[in-house]
């Protein structure tokens, strides 16, 4: 009884079937959900819908989102075999767990990545010092010539991955590292598979036993033993060379520290650590990356914003030294880029899930025990109304009167207890990498081969498709 508004439920299957047909005609799911939404929800607050057994809840207002995330009842993390089988069936990590070993370690977490520059001026300078290994990479691969192509939607991952790497396990690698390319591939198709509210086999997790392969079950536990392993394998170096004597030269130092200390400690663990650095890995280069890859699509088909962001650059920082944390207070149009960059990325997707841990209601509606409440994105940031040409990249939508002006719309990072510890990072980085490479190339479109396309790759994550740029050298 008054559960939000939705499709009608079939025994099993929910509406699983309803939402599966809107959705191959949408050809995404954001779109199949705003398609649900204008049909079902009178009020625009939120839609109910269940697929296989998993009762959802998507939140579209932002009145109704601002009242969810600040809602302690909903504050848990959703249980399941999706959620579970990334950590071997327990609840372990940062970014999906929650109660007491979510505070617990969320708290450890952000005080001990601190004292390796998290969210400090050693993060920026880390961050400043990958912008340079890009700069560098490019100018070489430019060459001679002056210009190369490259593909650019998973351009930035490993510079992105290094910034968050150097301060949780103290290391770089380099772009073409083999294991790197592996790994992120698999991790961009894993998230291209599954969506932020489950898949086939987390909906109906008998799909894991009859149909492991064709619900996806085997491609995730597989993706992921790849993960643990490279985590794995890491973590035994980090052991193999620790001594209580020793500093501390990574998170990974600290927490092995931990571990090796006397006493109960009963939510720390080697899974643990495991675990906390896996969400790490997926959620801080994925996200990050593929803000980007909108950024550099939108900027090749805009060459006009491309402009005048370099315009910016010249006039503030010059030519002779590479752009710094500290030019942003100068450099609105630049700043508006990285905002409009994550509002496309985020605009396409989803919140990560949260779960009702007890009967609790919100905006007027019932929300049942274990019921999963989820942020549509979409309904906020490409909202024609608050965003007009939600569609448009237009970095100038963030600007009034020469300075940056948020709106309280804009919350692409969440609110309040699960809001995500890494924005600060992830906003460094793009206006780092994306000011250091238009300081000194052209993003230009391949010669014969048309813009970037407007599709985009759905899932998870969500990336611009797959596009090859051509980098030109400015001078
Ligand atoms: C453009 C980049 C990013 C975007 C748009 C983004 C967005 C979000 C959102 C919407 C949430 C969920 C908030 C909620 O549940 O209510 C979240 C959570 C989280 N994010 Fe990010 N994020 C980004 C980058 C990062 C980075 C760089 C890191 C790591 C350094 C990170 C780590 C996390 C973690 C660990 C959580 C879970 C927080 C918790 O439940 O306590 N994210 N992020």
């Amino acid at each position: 009884q008054k559960f939000p508004p939705g499709p009608k439920w079939l025994p099993i299957l929910g509406c699983a079937y309803e939402i599966q047909k809107v959705r191959e005609k949408s050809g995404y799911l954001y779109k199949c959900i705003r398609e649900i939404s204008n049909k079902y929800s009178y009020d625009g607050h939120m839609v109910g819908i269940k697929i296989g057994k998993d009762r959802i809840v998507l939140v579209n207002s932002y009145e109704a989102n601002k009242e969810m995330l600040y809602n302690e009842d909903i504050d848990g993390r959703p249980k399941g075999i999706f959620y579970q089988a990334r950590t071997w069936g327990e609840s372990k990590g940062v970014l999906v767990t929650d109660g007491e070993l979510w505070k617990e370690q969320r708290r450890f977490l952000i005080k001990h990545l601190k004292e390796f520059g998290f969210g400090r001026k050693g993060m920026t300078e880390i961050s400043f010092s990958e912008a340079r290994h890009l700069v560098k990479d490019l100018s070489k691969a430019t060459g001679d010539t002056g210009s190369a192509e490259f593909v650019m939607h998973n351009f930035f991952n490993t510079y992105i991955l290094n910034t968050l790497w150097s301060m949780m396990a103290g290391i770089r690698y380099e772009p073409d590292d083999p294991q790197m390319i592996v790994l992120q591939k698999l991790l961009f198709d894993l998230f291209a598979a599954i969506d932020m509210v489950g898949c086939a086999f987390s909906h109906f997790p008998i799909l894991s036993y009859v149909a492991p392969r064709a619900s996806g079950y085997t491609y995730f536990i597989a993706t992921h033993e790849k993960v643990w392993k490279f985590l794995r394998d890491e973590i035994a170096r980090h052991k193999e060379r620790f001594h209580p004597s020793n500093k501390d030269n990574d998170f990974m130092d600290v927490y092995i520290r931990v571990l090796n200390e006397p006493g109960e400690k009963p939510t720390y663990s080697e899974g643990q650590l495991v675990a906390m650095c896996m969400d790490m890995f997926m959620a801080g280069t994925e996200t990050t990356a593929k803000s980007m890859s909108f950024c550099f699509s939108y900027l090749v088909r805009n060459q006009e914003a491309q402009q005048k962001a370099q315009e910016e650059i010249d006039r503030v920082v010059g030519r002779d030294r590479l752009p710094t944390l500290e030019d942003k207070a100068n450099m609105p149009y630049n700043e508006a880029i990285v905002h409009e960059s994550v509002r496309h990325f985020m605009g396409r997707t989803f919140g990560v899930p949260h779960r009702a841990m007890k009967d609790t209601s919100l905006a007027g509606y019932n929300i049942p025990k274990d019921t999963m409440v989820v942020s549509n994105y979409t309904n906020i940031l490409m909202d024609e109304n608050l965003y007009p040409d939600p569609y448009s990249f237009k970095p100038e939508r963030f600007i009034s009167n020469g300075k940056i002006c948020l709106p309280e719309h804009y919350f692409p990072f969440g609110l309040s207890k699960h809001r995500c510890l890494g924005d600060v990072l992830a906003k460094c980085n793009i206006f780092l990498f994306t000011t250091s490479v238009l300081q000194k190339f052209s993003v230009l479109p391949v010669p014969g081969e048309g813009l970037p396309s407007l599709n985009h790759v759905d899932g998870a994550t969500p990336s611009a498709a797959p596009f090859k740029a051509l980098i030109v050298n400015r001078y």
